[in-house]
């Protein structure tokens, strides 16, 4: 038997996201700034030698077949042909449709992890590609470098950013990320700017095109969005629900997550501009 390989899938956080138009298809062209965080999933692979994809525990809310760990092994098992199979196991720590991006990173981890396991030799551009037709924010993941993202989120340039203590409050509620984006009142029409103003841009630069729309759907997000500005300045992340304020130090941000637990699920991440997972992987 060979060794479980147990990989980490981590949350990302949009530091900025401004929404520049819509595709003919309906998807919209995005400028964002993607960073990890030190807090996500955990996923452990053991190979079959039969063809059979088990993910255990299985999730309340997603059949099995729409996993998106699932679809991702079987898109790699129709992609290279192999005949073998894998017995999985996730360890779910992140909200869905929280805006972290989990389900696209547990789809990214399935891919590198059963890539190594099943010894396939794909590189990390062909899985990318492949993890596109999963969903906007695989490749991002499977890079797995803080970028600077263009066209839906797969256009991807390696940047560095600051590293501060994130503060991230869950406001309790899932948002529908094709909601927002088909919301009448969601701004389209961001002026493009250049990777070198995003980077530089401060303040004004960085803001979420859908915070507006998101408020107005969910007063919960309104809510946790003004009771953390009290402390820092407050982001929402993708489509939310999660949002999220950078501080200076671990206690500093520490006391502010602890205090915002008196009312919602939060927690304290460090940003990271190099994936957990590349890590773990030796890449
Ligand atoms: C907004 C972000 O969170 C930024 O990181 C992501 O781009 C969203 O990525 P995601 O959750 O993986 O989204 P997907 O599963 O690809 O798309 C969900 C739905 O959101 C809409 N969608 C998504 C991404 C995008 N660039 N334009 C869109 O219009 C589409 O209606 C799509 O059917
Ligand atoms: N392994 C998985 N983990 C999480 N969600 C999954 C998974 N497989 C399928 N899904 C489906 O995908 C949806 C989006 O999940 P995800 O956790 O990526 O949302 P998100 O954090 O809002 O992502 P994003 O920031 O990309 O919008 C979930 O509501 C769920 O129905």
């Amino acid at each position: 038997m060979s060794q479980p390989l147990v990989l980490p899938a981590p949350a990302k956080l949009n530091r900025m996201l401004h929404i520049t138009g819509r595709r003919a298809d309906g998807y919209h062209e995005l400028q964002t700034l993607f960073q990890f965080l030190d807090h996500g999933d955990t996923l452990t692979f053991e190979s079959r030698d039969d063809s059979e994809l088990r993910l255990s525990p299985a999730f309340a809310d997603v059949a099995e077949q729409d996993n998106l760990i699932m679809r991702a092994a079987r898109l790699l098992q129709q992609a290279t042909g192999t005949r073998l199979g894998a017995d999985i196991q996730i360890e779910k720590r992140l909200p869905m449709g929280g805006g972290l991006g989990g389900g696209s990173s547990n789809a990214a981890t399935a891919l590198l992890g059963l890539n190594r396991l099943w010894a396939l030799g794909l590189s990390l551009k062909q899985l990318a590609e492949l993890g596109l037709t999963l969903g906007a924010d695989v490749p991002v993941f499977v890079h797995g470098h803080a970028a600077w993202a263009e066209g839906v989120g797969e256009r991807l340039t390696p940047v560095t950013l600051d590293t501060p203590w994130f503060v991230v409050i869950h406001p309790g509620v899932n948002v529908a990320t094709g909601a927002v984006f088909t919301d009448q009142q969601l701004t389209r029409d961001s002026r493009p700017i250049t990777m070198a103003r995003a980077l530089q841009g401060g303040a004004s630069e960085w803001r979420n095109d859908c915070e507006t729309v998101v408020r107005a759907r969910y007063p919960q997000v309104a809510e946790a969005l003004d009771w953390l500005s009290r402390h820092a300045a407050s982001m929402l992340t993708g489509t939310g629900a999660c949002v999220y304020a950078a501080f200076d130090s671990a206690e500093s941000a520490d006391r502010v997550s602890r205090a915002a637990e008196q009312y919602w699920q939060a927690f304290t991440a460090r940003g990271l501009n190099t994936s957990p997972l590349h890590d773990a992987l030796g890449d």
